[in-house]
């Protein structure tokens, strides 16, 4: 019989992220990548900005706006607002034409719980999708990088992403051990601003934690160390102050979070069946998710394993390219597919 709704219908895939989400469109690529932020009216409790818009609002609202996260350390904090954020991004990605019903799939972090699958699946459809698959963010990581998944050999995933870093050995299509800890990006801008609060007494945002990161933020001695003015309010005179920071003082900032992510590399690697070791040993890690961009910390967890580690090629999208991918490969679909 003809299907009206599948006539119209545009697969899409999300990426849906703790700090970013990214919306991949068939036969067209990434069409989207804005941050996870939803900006909410407190007086009537509706959003009035959603992604970037959203996040340039982030420590800089007025007492009735609060721009807020609704995805917190990999998992659903607030459900109501993921389901306006999903909203936003699958009206956004089918030009707003209401007459479009996709198929999604979506990417989830390995700890998802039943009760949350069925939240973003339930507002996936509320919003209009006719169809909606979920898969596991490893795989999709996996699948973006161009390992190869379906094979009988061990290949390990690193994904360190905003709010969660996922430790994965991928065999035969399947997930053959995981470790996840609620442990990536947000920790580290956390770190630098206690750092600074710590040891100048300044107090310092959540976005200027992020770009100190960004700029000076390293895992492993730099070739050349470098120096930054960090602007915030001086905590004994309250009053606005200019600091100089280093990169040496960065690095120890997040040094514990840097071991945190290491030690979760280390017990997957003691938990992996001895013929999926030897595979990593020839193949390497393969780190990906925003946070791996860390200067450095490749070189770190090389030295720290002495396994050869490799970067992804945009550690951002490799989950968006991989569960792009799986909008053509039906077949690898239906194994990976989580129920
Ligand atoms: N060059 C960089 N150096 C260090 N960190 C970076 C860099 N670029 C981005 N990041 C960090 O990467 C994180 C976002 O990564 P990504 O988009 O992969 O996360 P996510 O997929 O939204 O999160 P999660 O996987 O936890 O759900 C942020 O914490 C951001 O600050």
């Amino acid at each position: 019989m003809f299907s009206f709704f599948k006539w119209f219908s545009k697969d899409i895939a999300i990426d849906l992220g703790t700090a970013n989400t990214l919306v991949y469109a068939r036969g067209k690529g990434i069409v989207l990548n804005e941050p996870s932020v939803v900006a909410i009216d407190t007086h009537t409790g509706k959003p009035v900005a959603y992604g970037h818009e959203a996040k340039a609002m982030l420590g800089m609202t007025p007492d009735q706006i609060t721009a807020v996260r609704p995805l917190k350390d990999g998992v659903i904090a607030d459900f109501r607002i993921t389901e306006h954020l999903l909203r936003y991004f699958i009206r956004k990605a089918c030009n707003r034409n209401f007459l479009v019903r996709p198929r999604i799939i979506i990417a989830v972090p390995f700890g998802i719980t039943e009760v949350e699958k069925k939240a973003v699946k339930d507002s996936s459809l509320s919003v209009g999708a006719c169809e909606v698959t979920l898969v596991l963010e490893p795989m999709a990581a996996a699948i973006g990088a161009g390992l190869p998944v379906s094979e009988p050999s061990g290949n390990m995933i690193v994904d360190i992403g905003g709010g969660t870093t996922e430790v994965a050995v991928i065999s035969l299509a399947g997930i053959v051990y995981s470790r996840s800890i609620r442990i990536a990006g947000d920790e580290m801008d956390e770190a630098i601003i206690q750092y600074v609060k710590r040891k100048y007494n300044l107090l310092i945002g959540l976005k200027t934690a992020e770009i100190i990161k960004k700029t000076i933020g390293s895992a492993y001695p730099l070739e050349s160390e470098k120096i930054v003015e960090v602007r915030g309010r001086d905590l004994a005179g309250g009053v606005p102050s200019v600091m100089k920071v280093s990169s040496e003082e960065i690095r120890d900032a997040l040094a514990e979070t840097v071991f945190a992510i290491v030690d979760a590399i280390r017990v997957t690697l003691e938990k992996t069946p001895p013929e999926l070791s030897a595979d990593i040993i020839d193949r390497g890690i393969i780190l990906t998710g925003g946070s791996s961009l860390l200067k450095n910390l490749d070189y770190k967890i090389k030295e720290e394993t002495g396994l050869p580690v490799a970067l992804a090629d945009d550690p951002l999208t490799t989950v968006a390219l991989g569960v792009g991918k799986l909008l053509t490969d039906t077949d690898l679909l239906k194994k990976i597919a989580v129920e």
